[in-house]
């Protein structure tokens, strides 16, 4: 029986200086962030999903987006090592929560680069982005860590979006959606479906043709309920002004070990 247990991080006091590569700085409002946050957690736990907070690494702004450092494959936990320097203080209590929850630790070392966020898992294919925070050692070390476990790497360039997975993400048949003005090369895979909106491109299965997804994107839920799928809307707009996404707010755990 898989495991149904998510991993999160309540947003921190500096998390409005969040970093930001593409979008301009505009305005936080972080009581609202932490509105957001909570009913986005309570939708995971709505929906089966048993939640562990991360406890806070309250100097890091961005901690909240807790997917960024770790990468998860069956019951190893490998624990990224940021191309973004400010966020490597961030992985400590990370790496604790999952060992505490039996997870086998591996790390990332210097000069490999890796953000859990370039990190897209479709059953064993394990796609991995390049581009800003991911390096091509970083890579070599994803490789190492999985590939005797069964995984298969594909290499995929990202230059137009933070992260692999703030251009793609897959739905529960393992067609890849994204929204194509941000996705470098979409022949990449397998099957590809474009999205109306960039908010749409991302989505978290949480089960039974249940997909969590942005607010943002209505017109893209309205695809996916085409499709036969449930879509569950959250407002996570003042995270979506940090570059973040429904993906980057909790790391679920499906094959931990009982
Ligand atoms: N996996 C993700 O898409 N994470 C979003 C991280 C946003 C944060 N402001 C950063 O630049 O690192």
């Amino acid at each position: 029986m898989p495991s149904r247990k998510a991993l999160v991080r309540r947003p921190g006091p500096r998390l409005t200086e969040g970093l930001l590569t593409h979008l301009e700085r505009t305005p936080v409002d972080a009581g609202l962030a932490l509105a957001q946050w909570e009913s986005y957690t309570a939708a995971l736990r709505e929906h089966g999903w048993e939640t562990t907070e991360v406890a806070p690494a309250d100097d890091c702004p961005d901690a909240v987006f807790v997917e960024d450092p770790v990468v998860m494959f069956r019951d190893v936990a490998l624990i990224a090592r940021s191309g973004a320097a400010s966020r490597r203080p961030e992985t400590a209590a990370v790496e604790e929560a999952l060992s505490a929850l039996g997870c086998r630790i591996e790390r990332v070392t210097g000069p490999g680069t890796l953000d859990g966020g370039d990190v897209l898992k479709v059953g064993d294919t394990v796609y991995a982005g390049q581009g800003g925070r991911t390096n091509a050692e970083g890579l070599r070390q994803l490789r190492a860590a999985f590939e005797p476990l069964g995984a298969r790497v594909v290499a995929v360039p990202v230059s137009r979006a933070l992260h692999l997975k703030s251009a793609v993400t897959a739905l529960p048949d393992g067609t890849v959606i994204g929204y194509a003005p941000l996705v470098d090369d979409p022949s990449l895979f397998p099957r590809f479906l474009s999205v109306p909106e960039e908010g749409g491109s991302h989505v978290v299965l949480l089960g039974d043709g249940k997909l969590l997804l942005a607010a943002s994107a209505p017109r893209s839920a309205d695809v996916f309920a085409g499709l036969g799928l449930e879509p569950v809307p959250v407002d996570i707009g003042e995270f979506e002004k940090l570059e973040g996404c429904v993906t980057c707010l909790s790391v679920r755990l499906r094959d931990l070990r009982a």
